[in-house]
């Protein structure tokens, strides 16, 4: 039998334990102890749901919700769409086949929730509307339990001032009895009360279809928030006390930037041509859903078009932007980013590489550099020692963070310990990490905003599998496309002298180009090497462009 300090961050079967002790416990243990305490291990009682209740019109319904925590989705169900929207928001997948998904409900997964929004009693109805079974009474109550605290304070960046809010002020209290954070607040003597704030609640995540008319109501109805002011040079700490190896109420953060008249706008709008696709345009929607910023992660497959996201979010907060990247190279590739969707002007973009050291003109604009420039413990030359202490020294509006599950957690820590942003949003193809700390991640960034099925895009049409890619390899090898090519080299190199520079996007084509027409002419060659690719083109005066 499993006893009540169950710690897979999945729902006990006797639920004793609070959010809490789930959440450390989540973070802590061993996952697969829970399977063999819980079903054993004889292959007789693994994973036996015959208990589960079915629903009349269970064959309607997409879901299948296990006493455990697991989430069966139907990926054939006409509900599929709304069910995975709602999945992904509140589960984490485990693995997403063609047929039947698999997704597992944790207290991260249920943390990040309700951060976008989605509140315990939301959640359970719409849970219990796709579900084909009766939910499970242990579900229910790790809902509960694990969603009790979480979201209940934000940390709201509000005209320069750091307000902790909240819509509950016995919340307020509580925090307030805490010696750090009581001392953290900024109030006028005899002041005990909180300052008020409304606004209306928002059905999150596009479920509405899901819910009655009665929870829609309750859902959207003008909410009362409380709030009291905190000195800025104690935000970390107060954080700190906020987590839940402290007090357990992790503070949300959200940046209210549309009022930030502190800080000055970056001229930066999304150019005609810039239409994000309904992922991208569902992921913006839950990092802006209430009008603020929030700061968390979003989950692209690779080639889906992170860089789009990141930049459409810099259009949409419109102050300084500091992007951070793994390499120098992608430094140049997120610059021409911005550049390619945004109508940024050069003048208020600029790279902070070894090798470049530019600086914006005015007093706001993008900055894209490496986690390692900022990290960097050693000594730095004057110049980057300049640029540098000009990124301490400003309020960023949001610190776009590419690649997040390659960077070593406490290069992370250093990065957000000297860079002051409102917001944070990290873009990432996997959340699977090396050094296991996707923990980390959830409290250092934020929580996961919104993650995209590969297999989807697929079948949309917005990423390539393995078929397309062998046709695309076979039409970019068209021998004609090559004969051309190799004519056109002749022609401009050894006719008219030219210097001649072959593009393309496909590397395995122009390294075939490449080796087999250098090969030919006994000529040298350079592939995707970078400063050959400068030196080149700056060598060269005039260009003839020939498609
Ligand atoms: N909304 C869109 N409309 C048109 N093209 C798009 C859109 N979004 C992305 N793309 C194109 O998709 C390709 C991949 O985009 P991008 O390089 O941003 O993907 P990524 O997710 O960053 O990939 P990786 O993880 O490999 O770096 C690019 O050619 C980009 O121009």
């Amino acid at each position: 039998m499993r006893s009540t300090s169950d710690t897979s961050g999945r729902p006990s079967k006797k639920h004793k334990s609070s959010a809490k002790e789930d959440y450390k416990a989540a973070a802590f243990e061993e996952e697969d102890a829970y399977y063999v305490e819980e079903f054993g291990d004889g292959e007789g009682n693994k994973r036996d749901f015959t208990k589960l209740e079915l629903k009349a019109d269970h064959v309607n319904r997409p879901l299948w919700a296990c006493a455990d925590g697991r989430i069966f989705l139907e990926t054939f169900s006409p509900l599929y769409k709304q069910a995975y929207d709602f999945l992904i928001a509140i589960a984490e997948p485990v693995c997403r086949p063609e047929s039947m998904h698999e997704y597992n409900l944790t207290p991260h997964s249920l943390y990040a929730a309700v951060s976008v929004g989605l509140e315990t009693e939301t959640i359970i109805a719409v849970l219990n509307k796709l579900s084909k079974t009766k939910l499970p009474k242990e579900m229910i109550d790790f809902i509960h339990a694990s969603t009790s605290n979480y979201g209940k304070v934000k940390l709201v960046l509000k005209k320069n001032r750091y307000l902790v809010e909240s819509p509950f002020p016995e919340v307020l209290k509580r925090l307030l009895s805490d010696e750090v954070i009581s001392r953290a607040r900024i109030s006028n003597e005899g002041d005990d009360g909180f300052a008020v704030s409304r606004s209306v609640g928002e059905v999150e995540g596009r479920h509405e279809e899901l819910l009655t008319e009665a929870q829609l109501a309750a859902a959207s109805e003008e909410k009362e928030a409380h709030s009291f002011e905190i000195d800025p040079a104690q935000v970390e700490n107060v954080k700190q006390r906020c987590l839940p190896n402290a007090l357990n109420y992790p503070m949300l953060e959200e940046y209210d930037f549309r009022n930030d008249t502190i800080n000055p706008d970056v001229e930066m709008e999304l150019k005609p041509q810039a239409q994000p696709r309904p992922y991208q345009e569902k992921s913006l929607s839950k990092m802006f859903g209430n009008g603020r910023a929030r700061s968390g992660i979003i989950v692209l497959p690779c080639g889906a078009g992170k860089s789009l996201v990141g930049v459409s979010a810099a259009c949409r907060i419109k102050k300084s932007c500091l992007c951070l990247a793994t390499n120098a190279v992608s430094v140049d590739q997120w610059a021409l980013q911005f550049k390619l969707w945004s109508n940024i002007g050069d003048e208020h973009i600029c790279r902070f590489t070894s090798d470049s050291k530019e600086r914006f003109c005015g007093n706001a604009g993008v900055v894209v550099t490496t986690y390692n420039m900022l990290a960097f413990g050693g000594k730095r030359s004057q110049d980057s020692e300049k640029i540098i202490e000009e990124i301490r020294s400003r309020e960023w509006g949001l610190l776009l963070m590419d690649e997040v599950h390659v960077v070593p957690a406490h290069m992370f820590r250093k990065v957000i310990s000297i860079t002051k942003s409102h917001c944070k949003l990290g873009l990432t193809a996997t959340l699977v990490r090396e050094d296991e700390r996707i923990t980390d991640l959830n409290f250092l960034i934020g929580p996961k905003l919104y993650e995209a099925n590969w297999l989807d895009l697929v079948k949309g049409g917005f990423i390539a599998n393995e078929n397309s890619k062998k046709k695309q390899a076979l039409y970019v090898m068209n021998p004609n496309k090559f004969r051309a090519c190799e004519f056109l080299i002749w022609f401009h190199a050894e006719q008219r002298d030219d210097k001649v520079i072959v593009f393309a996007d496909n590397l395995f084509a122009l390294t075939e180009y490449a080796t087999k027409l250098a090969i030919l002419k006994g000529q040298r060659y350079w592939i995707n090497s970078k400063p050959a690719r400068k030196s080149t083109l700056y060598s060269c005066q005039r260009w003839e462009i020939i498609q």
